[in-house]
């Protein structure tokens, strides 16, 4: 429990409603555990007399029954209702603090994670920790007023006639309910464990398995993954059967161990002689009336233990080390020129190095091209300028301040990236174009997109309704060479003074493709700008071109003095010339 308690500061953001809450919790507590056998004990005797009563009395002992139970309602709905409430707030807070601990993140956690399991964990965990501080909370406080109730009219019946004292031994068996508890709890934990882990896979796999509809029917994969799905449902179902096992062998354990005590109480009623109506249906109602709090808070211990199998794989995502840290003292970083410089740079995902020992120098505006086999190592160096990745070793400085060194948003500002399957946001395309830069007006996005040369095709998007035009989800109503525009479009808006740029690998058709062309050829003009060139049509707009072998750089140069001195980049240039 004690881990919870940093997450209590969530609750004292309600703590006034929590408070009138659990004060309606506490009144329907006492009146539900005191009212119901004191009415049976003090008034049902009398008016079942022999006597004959007035008819005014019977009424009025027939309406206590009812006012009872209405003020127990009023008090168990305003108590369930403001607890909802409360739980639905922290559940809520709780949801924010991870999904923006998830957004400070470096990419590499997303590489280490699947998306699905990172939302399950975001969405069903967090609900799971909300039983543990909130409901728990409530129940502590509400469910021992219950019972102090019905035990307090055990006394008060037990002090009118002193046998009554005696039936309270019954309670004894109450400590014995504390070993199943335990027991059973701590079975609990680990099964709600297993069903979490697996609540995650199930995530993840329906992630997939709705993010890839091409793939699947392209492959005609839905057999198999209707079945992979089957059986991960089934082992989630034979998990969660252990959980309510556990969880549901609880109350009849508390109602075997209780009830032993009111078998004990009728054996000794009867034996002593007690008036059936009077003494003993009181009597058991009080006993009954405080083995049910009893039972809730032994399910306290299991609620407990399910949340904080939950609680671990949400501190999992809350605890998990950035390692790409803020500098103590950031450097300022403003009016970047652009000018970037590698010395003795290594780096290494894992263990394995996959760029070695560049040593590079890279004026503010010049456009340099990366080329290499696949798996050379483009993207990874295209990776370690915005930080997305610290190097290994050596270091790389813009405009001669060590990227470590300044405040990743700062630096992330100064770099504009159009990568070659840009991801739109399902918005409208004004909003995605906006992007790049969110205090723009309509017009500045608007000439963004006319230097994109995209402008013409979105004015004509969806009979006209233009920018307005929603994209759907990751962009799927537009074409590929539309999308590249507007991701072009957004880095225009971003005006950002290096630039990378990571070239289509697929083929456009001849429009896009010119377009495309064009607009980039604009977009480099006045910026550093790395091109990850994986096809050469753009390697004409460059100054520079590097060329990459197994993470080390074997050829530097322009296009005219690379050709005849390095073999690799002939080879790559004269297969892409075909
Ligand atoms: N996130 C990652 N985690 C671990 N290894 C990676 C990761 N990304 C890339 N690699 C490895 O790093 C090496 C370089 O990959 P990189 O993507 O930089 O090459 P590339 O030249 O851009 O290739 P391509 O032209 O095929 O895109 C490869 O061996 C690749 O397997």
């Amino acid at each position: 429990m004690k881990r919870f308690f940093p997450y209590y500061k969530y609750l004292l953001e309600v703590k006034w409603l929590f408070a009138i809450a659990v004060a309606a919790g506490i009144a329907y507590g006492a009146v539900a555990g005191a009212g119901l056998p004191l009415v049976m004990r003090e008034v049902l005797p009398g008016v079942f007399s022999h006597d004959q009563r007035p008819l005014a009395d019977l009424i009025f002992a027939a309406l206590l029954l009812p006012a009872i139970y209405l003020v127990q309602g009023v008090a168990q709905f305003t108590n369930t209702y403001l607890i909802n409430y409360c739980g639905f707030r922290v559940v809520e807070s709780i949801q924010v603090k991870v999904f923006s601990r998830v957004q400070k993140l470096p990419l590499s956690f997303f590489h280490k994670n699947k998306s699905g399991d990172l939302l399950s964990r975001l969405t069903v965990d967090t609900q799971q920790m909300r039983m543990a501080i909130v409901d728990v909370s409530n129940d502590i406080v509400v469910q021992p007023m219950k019972l102090i109730g019905a035990v307090g009219a055990l006394v008060y019946m037990s002090m009118q006639k002193s046998e009554f004292f005696v039936l309270l031994v019954c309670l004894a068996t109450v400590p014995a309910c504390v070993f199943p508890i335990r027991a059973i709890g701590k079975k609990l934990f680990r099964k709600a464990k297993v069903v979490q882990a697996q609540t995650g896979d199930l995530t993840a796999s329906v992630t997939d398995g709705l993010q890839a509809p091409m793939e699947i029917r392209a492959y005609n994969m839905q057999d198999s993954v209707v079945s992979r799905f089957r059986q991960q449902v089934n082992r989630l179902l034979v998990a969660r059967m252990k959980v309510v096992k556990y969880d549901k062998s609880m109350t009849p354990v508390i109602d075997f161990i209780t009830v032993c005590g009111a078998a004990a109480a009728i054996v000794y009623a009867g034996h002593s002689g007690m008036e059936f109506k009077k003494d003993v249906v009181p009597l058991l109602t009080a006993l009954y009336l405080s083995y049910d709090p009893l039972k809730r808070l032994g399910k306290i211990h299991t609620k407990i233990q399910r949340a904080t199998a939950s609680l671990d794989r949400v501190e999992y995502v809350l605890h998990h080390e950035n390692d790409l840290q803020e500098p103590d003292k950031p450097q300022p970083f403003a009016d970047v020129k652009g000018a970037v410089q590698l010395e003795q740079v290594s780096f290494a995902y894992d263990k394995e190095c996959v760029l070695r020992d560049l040593n590079l120098s890279i004026p503010a505006g010049q456009v340099v091209a990366i080329v290499g086999p696949s798996g050379a190592g483009k993207s990874s160096f295209a990776s370690l300028i915005p930080r997305f990745y610290d190097v290994t070793q050596g270091r790389i400085t813009v405009d001669g301040v060590d990227v470590r060194e300044v405040e990743k948003h700062d630096l992330r500002e100064a770099i504009a990236i159009v990568t070659q399957s840009p991801v739109l946001f399902n918005e409208t395309v004004m909003e995605n174009i906006r992007i790049g830069k969110p205090e723009a007006s309509d017009e500045d996005v608007i000439e963004a997109a006319q230097k994109a040369h995209a402008h013409e095709f979105i004015e004509t998007l969806d009979g006209g309704l233009g920018y307005e035009t929603p994209v759907g989800e990751r962009g799927t109503l537009l074409s590929g060479g539309q999308r590249q525009r507007i991701a072009i479009a957004r880095a225009f808006l971003k005006d950002a003074p290096v630039l990378i740029l990571d070239e289509a690998t697929s083929a456009l058709d001849s429009e896009s493709e010119a377009a495309i062309q064009q607009a980039l050829e604009e977009l480099v003009e006045g910026r550093t700008t790395f091109i990850i060139a994986h096809r050469f049509s753009t390697i004409k707009i460059a100054d520079r071109i590097l060329v990459l072998n197994h993470g080390r750089l074997v050829a530097d140069g322009s296009h005219e003095e690379i050709y005849p001195t390095s073999a690799l980049y002939r080879d790559l240039y004269d297969r892409q010339s075909g």
